[in-house]
């Protein structure tokens, strides 16, 4: 991207002085007052401003530059300022940096000094907008592992912090693929047993006559083959925690078993009469409805009730406003990197492909999408086709001119990034490369509610 520095300077011998040192690297604007300065940074958004302190009407002070210095730090805070005062003028820099310019420059010109403080300025921009990135791309959720920016998976990932501290169990509800075990996980991370071991189990995927020797273990010639001891799952998650994964699916007689472990914290290996007591902190999930199982008879209602003190319930990708989007660029930059294909982007039409498609199979369906599309895309530009996704037809396609369309696009674009946001202004002007100012107006013009209340109440 260029880069691009606003010069304010009111000597025009000065003025083309500077403009001959940086113009060849860099996007340079000039302006000779308070007022063209203010309209120059709205229209550039200048990373870098060098800022003669004595302009008019006080060419000969400071109190115009101060002024000034002081409107473009509340416009656009990142900005970096270099003061440019007179050879002397030791006081006024000393105060300007201490309203929050990032450095400044003694007149007479130096050309290679100048352009050193003027890099050295854009490298720290560099900087602060590489950490700002890197905070949105921890985004929201702020839980290892877990991308997240949806209202609704950030009130979860709320509730699982203060959950994960203690030993209650939790029960996991959601569709497949909208990221249990990752909760899961992150319920043990968080707790006071993550230097102790994780054990998961998944209850659909074992047979019935073998899961009982699986959870609970067995002893030496319990059965045909059963030629020495071996500790359950339950066992060896000791001091850990236990995750037993589609616990709908646990078959009645081992569901008894199962409550009486819970209540007591008692094991009886398969073939043994003494009992071994076992320390763990149990994390269930299921992508069933468990009322309905207990109402068909399949699910113990006692047991229901011991393994739900908390329920977190995930809801699906599709019903988490922006999160599709969110979760697809980091998989993208992720996969993207494992596969030695860095700097992909999405096209257009992939990202309103990935907004609009239902995502039946949730998050784990958009990571063998997107880790097709690593593969399958040509160039930088991931396409809906890549993804094998239909690409939708574009919504300015009715619209009668192009400023009609760009207003549509920026009006969707806007929702999207303060849904994405959770609401939070600083966080969707960063998302849209604005400033918080320029998003304020934008959602003064197209009369949009920057509260979710507001927003889901209209
Ligand atoms: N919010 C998320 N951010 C990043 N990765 C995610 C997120 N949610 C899920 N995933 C990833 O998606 C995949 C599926 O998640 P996970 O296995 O936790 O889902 P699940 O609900 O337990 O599925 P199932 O019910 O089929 O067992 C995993 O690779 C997981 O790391």
């Amino acid at each position: 991207m260029t880069k691009r520095l606003l010069i304010v300077e009111d000597d025009p011998g000065l003025q083309s002085q500077m403009r001959w040192c940086f113009s060849d690297d860099l996007e340079v604007a000039v302006a000779d007052n308070r007022e063209a300065a203010m309209a120059a940074l709205r229209r550039h958004e200048p990373e870098v401003v060098t800022l003669d302190l004595g302009l008019p009407p006080d060419p000969g002070g400071a109190s115009e530059g101060f002024a000034l210095l002081d409107e473009i730090l509340r416009l656009a805070p990142q900005t970096k300022v270099i003061v440019v005062t007179g050879r002397e003028d030791k006081e006024n820099a000393v105060k300007a940096i201490g309203m929050g310019a990032s450095d400044f420059y003694q007149k007479p010109l130096d050309a290679d000094i100048l352009t050193f403080v003027v890099n050295r300025a854009f490298r720290l921009a560099e900087l602060e907008q590489e950490n700002q990135e890197l905070n949105r791309q921890n985004n929201g959720a702020n839980i290892k592992g877990i991308v997240a920016a949806s209202p609704q998976m950030l009130t979860i990932c709320r509730t699982l912090e203060k959950v994960a501290p203690t030993d209650v169990t939790t029960l996991i509800t959601g569709e497949t693929g909208t990221g249990k075990e990752l909760l899961a996980r992150a319920l043990h991370d968080l707790s006071h047993r993550a230097t102790k071991p994780f054990a998961a189990i998944n209850c659909a995927a074992i047979p019935e006559n073998l899961l009982e020797s699986e959870l609970f273990g067995y002893e030496k010639g319990a059965f045909t083959g059963a030629t020495q001891s071996k500790k359950g799952k339950i066992e060896s998650a000791n001091g850990g925690t236990l995750f037993l994964d589609e616990i709908g699916d646990m078959p009645m007689p081992l569901q008894a078993k199962l409550l009486r472990f819970l209540q007591e914290r008692l094991i009886d290996r398969v073939g043994s009469v003494n009992p071994i007591p076992v320390d763990v902190r149990v994390v269930c999930a299921t992508h069933r409805d468990v009322r309905q199982l207990i109402d068909s008879g399949d699910f113990r209602e006692d047991l229901y009730y011991r393994i739900s003190e908390i329920t977190l319930d995930v809801p699906s990708l599709r019903e988490r406003d922006g999160d599709a989007l969110v979760i697809a660029h980091s998989l993208l930059k992720s996969l993207g990197k494992q596969m030695e294909r860095p700097n992909l982007t999405f096209s257009e039409c992939a990202v309103r492909a990935i907004n609009t498609y239902g995502w039946p199979g949730n998050v784990r369906e958009m990571i063998n999408k997107v880790k097709r599309a690593t593969i399958m895309a040509e160039g930088k530009r991931v396409t809906a086709s890549d993804l094998e996704l239909e690409a939708p037809t574009s919504s300015g396609q009715d619209a009668i001119n192009l400023r009609q369309v760009r207003e549509t696009a920026e009006r969707q674009a806007i929702l999207q990034a303060l849904q994405s946001s959770g609401f939070n202004m600083a966080q969707a002007a960063r998302l849209l490369g604005v400033t918080r100012p320029t998003l304020y107006n934008l959602t003064d013009k197209y009369r949009i509610e920057t509260s979710p209340e507001a927003s889901s109440a209209g």
